[in-house]
């Protein structure tokens, strides 16, 4: 980081203010009473914007599955054990898991990234690895990551979206694995938003009421050793983040200046495009909101992105599932705006 400007501060890409008064217009002539199809309309009128097209399209979709594991996982934090991440990341190569085959339904690219995991995954060929290490360290001491790793990890987040663009993507989804995220997320949503650990930790992979109140309680230990160091977002996501919530925050900057728009997932996707905001607060525009999870935090997590999420099934699974589960109402946002015929095409009277 010393001398030279480092890659996320520059510019992000231009959307086009004209396409998106072309596209609101279209949307006044489509053959509807005007605003009817809700959020369907704004979506598309903000799609026209970011691909300066007419006709907007996200036909070419990435799914970028960011995995790592995580140090805070000692104190007691998830329902399940630390083993699970890398034994998941088997199981994305594969083919088994929910966003395998969301994937293949909607016929979307999907990779996965191991970041480091406690157990070995070198075996794996169908992964691409940008190992930081065997995961964070327990942010309860000390630092989750140096800063060697989380520039690894933005890094890799970067990558990612560089090959999505280049294999001409017109949508990037960033999904997560790592058990123990939920208690990282919420730590570095309690240091973004000055909440309190009360109103952040939630059950994640299933905690029961007495699981909750000790993960409050390790947040709080959290938030108390890192006291005094938080306000700078990007150090708050050194100290209190994850590997893959530094990938995903790096690839929604990059995506933002790669002029690539984003579907943000759940709970720990949000807080990844939080700290991506407070970074760099011209990337909320690339963004777009799936779902809302059933994770409790993640009503805070939106609201301070100011953002209204597409679906909220009660889905609480992360992998990048619920921006997944989303993408063919941003498919139906498109056709519906460019295929609908207009008043005048119809001979319709416009009221
Ligand atoms: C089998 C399995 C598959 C998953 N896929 C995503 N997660 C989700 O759960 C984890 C976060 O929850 P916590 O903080 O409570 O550990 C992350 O790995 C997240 O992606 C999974 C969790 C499990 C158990
Ligand atoms: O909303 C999420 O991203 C989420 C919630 C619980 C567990 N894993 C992920």
């Amino acid at each position: 980081m010393n001398g030279s400007t480092p890659w996320w501060e520059a510019p992000v890409a231009s959307l086009s203010e004209e396409h998106k008064a072309k596209a609101r217009d279209r949307q006044s002539q489509l053959t509807k009473p005007p605003g009817s199809l809700g959020q369907l309309e704004d979506l598309a009128i903000q799609l026209a914007g970011l691909q300066h097209l007419d006709r907007p399209c996200v036909d070419r979709v990435q799914i970028s599955v960011f995995a790592g594991d995580h140090g805070v996982v000692a104190e007691g934090i998830s329902r399940f054990p630390q083993s699970v991440t890398a034994a998941m990341v088997r199981n994305f190569a594969a083919g088994g898991a929910a966003i395998n085959v969301l994937a293949r339904t909607l016929d979307a690219a999907l990779e996965v990234i191991n970041l480091g995991t406690v157990d070995h995954l070198d075996d794996v060929d169908a992964v691409v690895h940008c190992v930081q290490g065997p995961g964070t360290a327990n942010f309860v001491h000390e630092a989750a990551m140096t800063e060697a790793q989380l520039l690894g990890a933005f890094d890799a987040g970067r990558d990612s979206v560089t090959r999505a663009k280049a294999a001409g993507m017109q949508l990037f989804v960033a999904g997560e694995m790592g058990i123990g995220n939920t208690t990282a997320a919420a730590a570095l949503a309690c240091a973004l938003t000055g909440q309190s650990p009360d109103d952040l930790a939630g059950p994640g992979t299933g905690l029961d009421e007495t699981g909750v109140r000790h993960k409050a309680e390790v947040l709080r230990r959290a938030l108390g050793c890192h006291q005094g160091h938080l306000d700078e977002p990007l150090e708050a996501l050194r100290r209190l983040g994850g590997f893959e919530i530094a990938a995903m925050c790096g690839a929604y900057i990059a995506a933002a200046q790669a002029g690539l728009p984003v579907l943000i997932d759940g709970f720990i996707s949000s807080s990844a495009a939080l700290a991506a905001v407070r970074i760099c607060p011209p990337a909320r525009a690339w963004m777009m909101f799936g779902h809302s999870s059933a994770e409790p935090g993640h009503a805070l997590l939106l609201r301070a992105l100011q953002a209204d999420a597409m679906l909220d099934l009660g889905m609480r699974l992360g992998e990048g599932s619920g921006a997944a589960t989303a993408l063919p109402l941003l498919r139906l946002a498109c056709h519906l705006h460019n295929e609908m015929a207009t008043f005048a095409e119809a001979g319709v009277a416009a009221g």
